[in-house]
């Protein structure tokens, strides 16, 4: 072993690649490898601004709002709150498009809302002979043509959406009219989402006039632009930040193109890396891992293109091997059973990592789809209204409901009232509750004592609702109907599962995530046949399960069907990777 090779050099070469990165000039590119400390370095360059009053500052950019809050966290930690106000800015690529590119165009009347998601309010697609809300048709937008085209992602349009489609008298392209009809409407309203954001912005920075509004502020405000986790980029995202670029504001990319998990929304890790090479020649890399072990580094790798080495294991020395679990899957919902004990797949999981020291509270289960894990039954995105509302009075009624489900229980829970009471108003939860002075945290609070005042739902569970909201006391000037503003259908009850102590996610959700012991679990057969030879620069799945395993301090664990076990110890073995069959 050579002194560089020490667990000391090794920490030394780490810590002065993540100070190249904090020092480095914009415009700059930062690839990282995972567990490289990216929140780290963007949160010290920014410590490294000087605490008097500024005449520029800084923009932290980030994906999700938990990236957001995270590095907002870091710089109270550091005694910086300062640096999270003006003239600095920490927030998401929606929000911060919204504030500097396209709110200042706005007329000021209607207030212009940027909402998180056309759920947030309700919106049937109008004029055609089904109602489907607009948030169920997924918008995309081509920055190649010059008037920027919108279309609908049919391809990720859900289910049930599909098959209301399917049964319409109406064409896909009479639906796509309609539905930019409808969102049209809303903007006039004065409610946008982050696409509409997204098209107004790439308009605005095209056009010469608006552009030499919007950009002399923007360059005087910023002296620099970060931007976290690249890699889930958009086309249009890139193409918005090249004209910034051009523009002359200094940019700072960060992200992992190995972990590009977004390509369905639109992501291009391959145009990053174009746009990377137009940014700099001398991208600032971080390639030392301060969160996983060898063992796991060199599992990763078996997942990445090209034939790189694994990453180097910066702070663990721990050979704790890969744990494989021969399982029996459930064809459906999320009993399965490890193979040769018969007992519960996630209590095995818990029992080997309590073996190597780790507590239940430190292991996270995770998989593709959330159907496969156990744990409360995830609200189904783009569902009807019966069936958020199931999940929602379930959330009321679970003990361990993370406080982020609660929210969001309470905020269906919100919206089936005041559709229910103000039936012929349209607009969010805030402005109607403005208009008919309802403080916002009474309907909070009522809607909780709602949801758990409902009984358990069934399938003739919205007749209870039904009896239950007419029985509810009202605002003032509540004018409910007899038939608007009622729910109707059956809901999709979730499954009622055992606590074991062990939290559940899908992989992504754990973006940013991490857990001393994680369970990724592989429940489709050839799985193993596609980590052998799949391509992960095409196959997204493999990079998903790549984000999934390096979320792992010092335990990872797959369960794989009983059929597929011997395979993927096999496999790992050819790797190198130390492997344990339990
Ligand atoms: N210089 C450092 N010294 C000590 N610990 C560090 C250092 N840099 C990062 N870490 C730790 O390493 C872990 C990974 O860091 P972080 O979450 O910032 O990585 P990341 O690059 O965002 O990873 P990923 O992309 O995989 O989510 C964290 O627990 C962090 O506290």
């Amino acid at each position: 072993m050579t002194p560089d090779e020490t667990a000391e050099g090794l920490r030394f070469t780490a810590r002065t690649q993540q100070q190249l990165a904090v020092q480095a000039l914009a415009p700059a590119y930062v690839p990282a490898c995972p567990g490289a400390g990216k929140t780290h370095v963007i949160t010290l360059r920014h410590l490294q601004s000087p605490s008097r009053l500024l005449r520029q500052g800084r923009a932290l950019i980030s994906f999700t709002r938990v990236a957001r809050d995270q590095m907002a966290q870091r710089c109270r930690q550091a005694g910086r709150s300062d640096l999270l106000h003006a003239p600095h800015f920490v927030g998401t690529l929606d929000s911060f498009l919204w504030e500097f590119l396209v709110k200042p165009l706005r007329p000021k009347q209607p207030i212009p809302r940027l909402l998180e998601s056309w759920a947030n309010v309700k919106a049937p697609v109008q004029g055609m002979d089904r109602e489907i809300s607009l948030h169920r048709f997924p918008m995309v937008l081509d920055p190649s043509s010059t008037s920027a085209g919108e279309a609908v992602a049919w391809d990720n349009v859900d289910r049930d959406a599909k098959r209301l489609l399917d049964a319409s008298e109406y064409s896909r392209k009479q639906w796509q009219d309609a539905a930019l009809a409808t969102r049209t409407s809303w903007c006039e309203r004065g409610y946008y989402t982050g696409h509409e954001a997204r098209v107004l912005a790439l308009w605005a920075l095209r056009s010469p006039k608006w552009a030499s509004r919007l950009l002399p502020p923007l360059l005087s405000r910023f002296s620099e632009v970060i931007v976290d986790e690249a890699q889930d980029c958009s086309a249009a995202d890139l193409a918005i930040l090249e004209l910034l670029h051009v523009a002359g504001l200094p940019l700072v990319l960060v992200g992992d193109p190995d972990q590009a998990i977004y390509a369905w929304r639109g992501a291009q890790p391959a145009a990053l890396q174009r746009f990377a090479a137009k940014l700099t020649s001398a991208p600032v890399p971080l390639t030392g891992n301060w969160r996983s072990s060898p063992v796991i580094c060199r599992l990763a790798s078996t997942l990445r293109a090209g034939k790189r080495p694994p990453d180097t294991a910066v702070v663990r020395g721990d050979d704790v091997p890969v744990v494989v679990l021969p399982t029996r899957f459930a064809g459906s919902g999320s009993n399965h059973r490890h193979a040769s004990t018969g007992s519960g797949i996630v209590e095995v999981f818990r029992d080997v990592a309590q073996g190597y020291g780790i507590t239940a509270e430190a292991c996270l289960v995770t998989a593709y789809r959330y159907a496969t894990l156990p744990g409360i039954a995830r609200e189904k995105s783009n569902t009807n209204q019966i069936t958020s509302l199931a999940w929602a009075r379930t959330v009321a009624h679970t003990e361990g409901a993370t406080s982020a489900e609660l929210t969001r229980a309470c905020a269906i829970a919100v919206r089936v009232l005041l559709g229910y009471w103000f039936p012929d108003e349209a607009g969010s939860p805030e402005r109607l509750c403005a208009s008919h002075r309802v403080p916002l945290q009474q309907i909070n609070r009522t809607a909780f004592a709602f949801l758990h005042s409902l009984p358990p739902p069934h399938k003739e569970w919205a007749a209870d609702v039904r009896q239950a909201m007419k029985a509810w006391p009202a605002p003032a000037d509540a004018a409910p109907h007899s038939k608007k503003g009622h729910l109707a259908g059956k809901p999709v009850v979730g499954r009622k599962v055992k606590a074991t102590g062990v939290r559940t996610n899908i992989v992504h959700q754990l973006k940013g995530d991490e857990a001393d012991a994680v369970m990724l679990m592989l429940p489709d057969n050839g799985n193993v046949q596609r980590w052998a030879q799949g391509d992960p620069t095409a196959d997204e799945l493999l990079r998903v399960w790549y984000v999934a395993v390096t979320r792992a301090r010092r335990l990872a664990a797959l369960a794989v069907p009983k059929e597929e076990a011997e395979d993927m110890v096999r496999l790992l073995r050819q790797y190198e990777v130390p492997v344990r069959v339990v």
